[in-house]
């Protein structure tokens, strides 16, 4: 994606936009499929909990986000204008820095990780993993980061949605009007499509039940047939609701009450300032 980003030379346009949106749902949902595959290890989330040669004094995770983020942050990872580290003080980039087209106006970096980490830990961690210790630590917090990284990518991706907006012709001049008057909410009723939320919900509901299945037992023939049958609605052909991976209701859930909403509150942030300087 920062590939595209770097060679894009004008502003991405939406189709493109949500595009990459709908390729990000599979890499969150993947994500989760792999980080419920362990039990929750609550104890690597709780600061103090583990004693560090180093000295440091926080949680397991956040000592690793650190660790990964200082080295992410030397290849460059941050000068992408859709990568958002968690953790503060990374050291600069061992290479020259890049020039991104100025796709955005965003002088303040506007970086909501610190909601989403709090979302992650709080909420989707013991959704989808089974309560308990199995002592996976490194593995546990791996997939974290790994789930972390991708959810704040999508997440800050309101940004370009956002700029994508505002430079609509056939909605520019009402978007000016609310970011002078620092109308949030009118800001927040005109950038929402309910249409494409609920579009959005819907695919990911069968995106999650068809990637959470375990076909491991499955004996399908050359055409596939023999694979387990699932309707829409999440029922098997026998007509009980079929065990997946990782419920695609809680998978659903996030997206309707975390996702969007932080989406939205990411294009609500970038316009009110796009005006500014
Ligand atoms: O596709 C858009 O128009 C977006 O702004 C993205 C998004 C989302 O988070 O998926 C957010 C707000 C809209 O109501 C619809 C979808």
């Amino acid at each position: 994606m920062s590939r595209n980003l770097l060679i894009l030379g004008a502003a991405p346009s939406l189709g493109e936009l949500r595009d990459t949106l709908i390729r990000l749902e599979d890499t969150i949902i993947f994500a989760l499929i792999e980080r419920s595959q362990f039990r929750h290890n609550r104890d690597i989330y709780e600061a103090d909990k583990m004693h560090f040669k180093d000295g440091y004094r926080g949680s397991f995770l956040t000592w690793f986000l650190k660790e990964v983020e200082c080295v992410h942050a030397r290849v460059r990872r941050y000068q992408s204008p859709d990568e958002y580290p968690f953790t503060n003080n990374l050291p600069d980039p061992v290479l020259p820095p890049l020039e991104y087209p100025p796709v955005l106006v965003d002088p303040a970096r506007i970086n909501i990780n610190d909601e989403i980490f709090d979302v992650y830990v709080n909420t989707v961690v013991p959704g989808i993993t089974a309560d308990g210790d199995d002592n996976n630590y490194g593995s546990s917090a791996t997939r974290d980061i790994e789930c972390l990284q991708a959810l704040s990518r999508r997440i800050h991706y309101g940004k370009f949605v956002a700029e994508s907006k505002f430079q609509d012709p056939a909605t520019h001049d009402e978007y000016v009007r609310h970011i002078k008057a620092g109308d949030r909410a009118k800001l927040m009723e005109l950038l929402t499509n309910t249409r494409v939320e609920e579009q959005l919900l819907r695919r990911l509901k069968a995106k999650a039940l068809i990637y959470g299945q375990d076909l491991s037992s499955a004996c399908p023939d050359s055409v596939g047939n023999g694979l387990l049958p699932v309707s829409a609605a999440g029922e098997s052909g026998a007509g009980e609701r079929v065990k997946t991976r990782v419920d695609y209701d809680l998978v659903v859930s996030l997206y309707r009450d975390y996702v969007i909403p932080l989406t939205k509150e990411v294009e609500v942030e970038y316009l009110i300032r796009r005006l500014d300087g």
